[in-house]
């Protein structure tokens, strides 16, 4: 179902299938063909920070699993604890080289689309904090469901950055207008109990019990005969899909420019420096 221009871009080979189970450096995968749910696991460490290669493996894994006729819905969660995915690698934004740079925001832009207009169940199981990138995988779930204790929120404005429309779009989606243009402009960060308040997350469970809680939602999902449930999410979503499918190359051109302003590698400096000078302390 995903459209053709979701599929112009043949995505990078590095994950390895072993039968039910696939395998990249940073992606672990398996596949449990009696009830269709894969489990995808993301480990990038320290903080499953989203370079151009992982967001190529991501992709890639998705691609590949909609093409498991077994496969019917997909649990995204991290290997790495108490982090789901700190957003964006920010050494990709920051002093960057402009051909990788141009390929890098191409890559987030293709993993996007994949992710969002997969015609497979989707959930999120928040195990760790979620910033920005880690927000965006989030709200492109059809369901998310999140450990307590943890922030999940577009942070962008918080490092000198904007969120890009289609940031913006999958979060109005979510939440509505006037909570995402409160939430950008003060690059909030919501506690668990916050985004479950605002409709960010759909249900908070403990780290233990969410692994357990996602594949119980999900075979509510899988239940649903697949081509109503895919139909009916493309109707939800194709719209703010194709107003990026429209524009995705003025939106590549739009970063890069952004980007490569002193302003702003002044901002991506500073936040990084910040970043470590915590770690110090
Ligand atoms: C008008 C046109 C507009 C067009 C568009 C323009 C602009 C583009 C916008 C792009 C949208 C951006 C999206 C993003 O995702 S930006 C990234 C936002 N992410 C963050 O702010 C998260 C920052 N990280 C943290 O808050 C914390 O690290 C943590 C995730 C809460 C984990 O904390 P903790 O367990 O204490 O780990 P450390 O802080 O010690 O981190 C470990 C090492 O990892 C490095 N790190 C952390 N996050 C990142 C990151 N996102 N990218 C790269 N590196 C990261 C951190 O510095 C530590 O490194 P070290 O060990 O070398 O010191």
């Amino acid at each position: 179902m995903a459209s053709s221009i979701l599929r112009r871009f043949i995505p990078r080979k590095t994950t390895w299938m072993y039968g039910q189970r696939m395998m990249s450096s940073t992606i672990d995968v398996s596949v449990d063909e009696q009830t269709g749910i894969a489990l995808m696991k993301m480990k990038r460490k320290p903080v499953n920070s989203l370079n151009l290669e992982f967001l190529q493996d991501i992709r890639n894994t998705i691609v590949t699993l909609e093409q498991n006729k077994k496969c019917k819905g997909l649990i995204l969660t991290s290997d790495v604890p108490k982090i789901f995915s700190a957003g964006i690698d920010i050494l990709e934004m920051y002093q960057p080289n402009e051909e990788r740079l141009h390929n890098f925001w191409r890559a987030l832009q293709d993993m996007w689309l994949q992710l969002y207009m997969t015609p497979l169940a989707t959930i999120a199981a928040i195990n760790g904090h979620s910033p920005a990138g880690g927000c965006l995988i989030s709200i492109s779930c059809d369901y998310r469901i999140m450990a307590p204790n943890y922030t999940i929120g577009l942070n962008e404005t918080l490092l000198g950055i904007v969120a890009p429309f289609w940031f913006k779009d999958a979060m109005c989606n979510t939440v509505g207008y006037r909570e995402t243009e409160i939430a950008l402009a003060l690059g909030k960060l919501y506690s668990t109990d916050e985004a479950l308040q605002k409709g960010l997350v759909d249900e908070v469970v403990t780290s233990e019990q969410i692994m357990e809680a996602a594949q119980r939602k999900m075979l509510e999902y899988v239940k649903i005969p697949n081509m109503a449930r895919a139909m009916s999410k493309q109707l939800m979503r194709q719209e703010t899909a194709d107003k990026l499918c429209s524009t995705q190359d003025s939106d590549v051109q739009n970063f890069v420019n952004f980007c490569l302003q002193d302003k702003v590698q002044q901002s991506l400096g500073f936040y990084l420096e910040q970043l470590k000078k915590r770690k110090s302390k």
